[in-house]
């Protein structure tokens, strides 16, 4: 496998006979003397799951920045359905469809469910003066859809703030889903997650896949990355250092561009230049490539919850949140 051999080749990856969802070809962004990002391309068709992998300063806000509406590319092309695009806004990102779920999900804790899954698009009843929120329906409608999901929760009137960081998740991508995103944008989405809820959220990313929506999901992990992604992009200070297709690339390849395998073997040298002994170089090579080859966390995609009002989950969580009335089926 040859990482930089792929990297310039997305265009080809997979041949569509529609145009993909959304596509950056060689895009680039400037923020004054500094190129945040390069020569990137990507694209993410209906029903796949686009990976963008990459440590700290890598670009990956910036790439999310662009696609979701916040920043403007400086060169490049950025297409939506075959339509070369450059969005003033969020809000016009996502009348086409682009929803982006933040890693520090915007909610409001002491609100219900329900209300937080219809926040800024209430729906109301009535007219004039009698018009109200129609809260019957939004109830519903947010019980129903969580459901569809795969959340159980039986008493939506609880307060989001008392669910686990993942099934804060999970209520933000059913909600991007309920409002007709075409492409969901999950930004580190299992960062602040242990093993367990990771699961759960990436189990979501497999079902937001299955109903036909596009996920580019951000991750650093490619432990995570590797059992729902389709398709992997990996960056590097702001440039593409590979694009593979799964069927291209295995998890212990991808966990060793992610590891930086080029960078371990100069870091070596430098060790011995400086007089450090041979077992001691050896131990630190072990440790890095062990921490590598163990990843963050690996995750079994099988994981259901259940969220029953009143109860505490057994300690079986790894995220050090309590989550009242949660229990696992
Ligand atoms: N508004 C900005 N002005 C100047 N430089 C910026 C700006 N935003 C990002 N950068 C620079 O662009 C590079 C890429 O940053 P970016 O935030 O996209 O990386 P990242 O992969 O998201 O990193 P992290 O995981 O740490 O958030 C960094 O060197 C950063 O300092």
């Amino acid at each position: 496998m040859n990482a930089t051999s792929t990297a310039a080749a997305p265009a080809t990856a997979t041949a569509t006979a529609k145009a993909p969802l959304v596509e950056l070809r060689d895009a680039e962004k400037r923020y004054g003397n500094i190129i945040a990002l390069r020569d990137v391309s990507l694209q993410v068709a209906s029903g796949e799951v686009m990976c963008v992998l990459g440590d700290n300063g890598a670009g990956k806000s910036t790439l999310i920045k662009i696609i979701a509406g916040l920043h403007q590319h400086t060169a490049g092309e950025y297409l939506v359905e075959g339509e070369p695009v450059k969005f003033n806004s969020p809000r016009e990102a996502l009348n086409r469809g682009i929803a982006t779920v933040y890693q520090d999900l915007a909610v409001a804790p002491l609100m219900p469910v329900w209300r937080n899954f219809f926040l800024g698009s209430e729906q109301t009843k009535g007219w004039g003066p009698f018009q109200r929120l129609d809260v019957d329906f939004m109830r519903k409608t947010a019980k129903q859809e969580l459901l569809d999901m795969g959340i159980d929760l039986r008493d939506v009137d609880q307060p989001i703030g008392t669910l686990s960081g993942g099934e804060r998740q999970c209520v933000a991508i059913a909600r991007a889903v309920y409002f007709g995103a075409k492409v969901l944008i999950l930004d580190e989405p299992t960062a602040a997650l242990g093993v367990k809820q990771s699961g759960v959220v990436l189990r979501y990313i497999i079902q937001a896949r299955d109903r036909g929506l596009g996920v580019i999901f951000i991750t650093h992990n490619p432990h995570h990355a590797y059992p729902v992604g389709d398709r992997f992009l990996l960056l590097k200070r702001g440039q593409s250092i590979g694009y593979h297709e799964k069927s291209a690339i295995s998890l212990e390849e991808l966990t060793g561009l992610m590891a930086g395998g080029a960078e371990l073997e100069q870091l070596v040298h430098e060790l011995r230049d400086v007089g450090t002994s041979t077992d001691a170089v050896r131990t630190i090579r072990d440790e890095i490539e062990g921490d590598a080859a163990a990843g963050v966390g690996r995750v079994q995609v099988t994981e259901a919850v259940t969220v029953v009002p009143g109860e505490y989950a057994e300690d079986e969580d790894d995220d050090g949140e309590d989550a009242p009335g949660r229990s696992r089926r």
